[in-house]
């Protein structure tokens, strides 16, 4: 009988596979190494890439916050007016001098039109429609929609409800007096209801039952599952595989409550002959002409859901932590908050006296609202895509040639706190935006609000909700912080989109 030789059978094939493994290895090294040198090769100023993250390896294990991340980049760059990054191993630019900036969102928009996020319509119909994550046509299409509804006549027509809401967040103030709020939680409050009733008519009184279904959604969009999680880093930095990965962004409870508010709003409007002023009523006048003319509806149920979810969804949060900011450092700055108050003691003591264009007239509350927007912009950065390839140059003559295909990083929160434009930059002080001291400093050192034709057209309204819940705020009540910050203030890097506090923002109203 003979033996079969197994013993060395077995060997070789382990050694086969371990050879191809390791050459498959090598290979992936190679191209990586390969790959993360597209910057040396072009002879741009970089951040050296580390694998696997590239230069974000910290914004992607949640170590640190986006801003935090690309300040440090900021500043490992020097003096050059912009450089080369790593998101993985996809090359993205770097821009920091604010001509460049310029550049970007204005000058040469028709090589910048696009956002660098992926959303998968087919995965995330409703966020898929929102213009942020549009591209081309589409989002011209989108935008257009959305736009019409916040103008200054159809903001000023939803001051009556904005009033309602700052009068509920005044009696909800006024039974916590001593107490030590935090300021976010309580302006989400704020800004679910301004924005559940500007956009749908809907008065859910966040602050007397803060288990509302409204607020319950809204702090639900993104649940924070993993995979959740791993969607929305793939749309922010690595959309190629997002493509690939399909994973839902928007939670199906979040996308399913909105379907169904609008479709009863609807047909409670079409059965009790109902005509509001809000975001879901232009939605369907546009189907009642539609049908008058004897054609299909412009908008389907899921369409409507989601132009009226882009209000939601751009305009809650945004507006829920610059209010919540603002009153932070009012909090700790007990001048500019008395100054404040003057200024608006002498437009009246009630809401009521204050209209849109009083509202608007204030200039230190306008300087106010403006130095918190510098030191803490909601979003902190913006990633546009390259549509075009196109050469930029600097005011200091120097080149770059970006690919058709390349995001373009134009960091925001380190450019507005950068001690170049805003000395001591740490320090609140609203005296920063008289007329005269922003005359001083490049226009694009200060962008909270993006710019170019995709500039946010919710600008208005937004400072307007913002600016009477901070009148109702100050004219009833002091504010003082619950400690003195020693240090920066830590931010939560959980958060992917948003500059938010890691520990929350407390402060206690008193009243007056
Ligand atoms: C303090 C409040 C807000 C801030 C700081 C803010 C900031 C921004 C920024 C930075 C962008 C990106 C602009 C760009 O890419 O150039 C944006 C886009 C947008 N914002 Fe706002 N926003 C605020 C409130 C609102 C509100 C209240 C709404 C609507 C109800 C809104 C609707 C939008 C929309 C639809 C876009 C997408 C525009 C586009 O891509 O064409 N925003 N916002």
């Amino acid at each position: 009988m003979r033996i079969e030789p197994t013993v060395g059978k077995n060997l070789g094939a382990k050694m086969i596979v371990f050879q191809i493994l390791f050459a498959s290895c090598l290979l992936i090294f190679i191209l990586w190494k390969w790959k993360v040198s597209y910057w040396q090769r072009r002879d741009i100023p970089c951040i050296e890439a580390k694998f696997p993250f590239g230069s974000i390896a910290d914004i992607v294990l949640m170590r640190k916050t986006i801003g935090e991340v690309y300040d440090e980049i900021y500043y490992q760059l020097g003096d050059a007016p912009f450089g080369g990054i790593y998101r993985f191993w996809w090359p993205a630019l770097f821009v920091k001098d604010p001509e460049l900036i310029k550049t970007v969102f204005v000058k040469e928009f028709p090589s910048f039109h696009d956002n660098d996020y992926y959303v998968n319509p087919d995965v995330d119909p409703i966020l898929g429609l929102n213009p942020f994550n549009s591209k081309g046509e589409k989002w011209k299409y989108s935008r257009g929609i959305v736009t019409p509804s916040l103008t200054i006549l159809k903001t000023k027509m939803m001051l009556p409800g904005i009033r309602l809401v700052c009068q509920q967040m005044i009696d909800y103030l006024n039974s916590h007096l001593g107490e030590h709020l935090e300021t976010y939680e309580l302006m989400a409050k704020y800004s679910t209801d301004v924005v559940g009733c500007s956009a749908y008519g809907m008065y859910g009184n966040s602050f007397e039952h803060p288990d509302s279904t409204l607020r319950q959604m809204s702090s639900k969009m993104f649940d924070g599952s993993l995979k959740g999680n791993i969607a929305l880093l793939c749309a922010l930095y690595a959309p190629k595989l997002g493509s690939i990965l399909k994973f839902k962004i928007l939670t199906e409870e979040v996308n399913e409550y909105f379907v169904q508010v609008v479709r009863k709003a609807v047909e409670q409007r079409k059965d009790t002959n109902t005509v509001r002023d809000d975001f879901l009523q232009s939605l369907i006048n546009e189907n009642n002409e539609a049908e008058a003319r004897g054609e299909p509806p412009v908008f389907s149920d899921k369409e409507m859901a989601a132009h009226s979810m882009t209000f939601f969804l751009d305009g809650f949060e945004t507006t829920a932590i610059l209010l919540g900011f603002i009153l932070y450092e009012l909090s700790l700055n007990a001048l500019p908050q008395e100054k404040l108050r003057q200024e608006l003691l002498k437009v009246g003591t009630s809401l009521d006296e204050f209209e849109f264009d009083k509202i608007h007239e204030a200039e230190y509350l306008d300087r106010v609202v403006m130095e918190t927007l510098r030191m803490h912009p909601s979003g902190t950065s913006f990633a546009r895509s390259c549509t075009q390839d196109i050469t930029l140059r600097s005011a200091d003559g120097r080149e770059v040639f970006v690919e058709k295909g390349t995001p373009v990083i134009l960091p925001m929160y380190s450019v507005h706190n950068d001690s170049k434009y805003f000395p001591n930059p740490d320090v609140f002080d609203p005296e920063r935006f008289t007329e005269e001291n922003k005359a001083t400093r490049p226009q694009f050192s200060f962008f909270p609000f993006g710019g170019g034709p995709r500039t946010c057209p919710g600008n208005k309204f937004a400072m307007t909700m913002v600016k009477l819940a901070v009148v109702a705020v100050v004219l009833n009540f002091s504010l003082a912080p619950r400690e003195i910050p020693r240090g920066k203030l830590e931010l939560d890097p959980l958060n992917q989109f948003f500059h938010t506090a890691k520990r929350g923002l407390w402060v206690k109203f008193d009243r007056l």
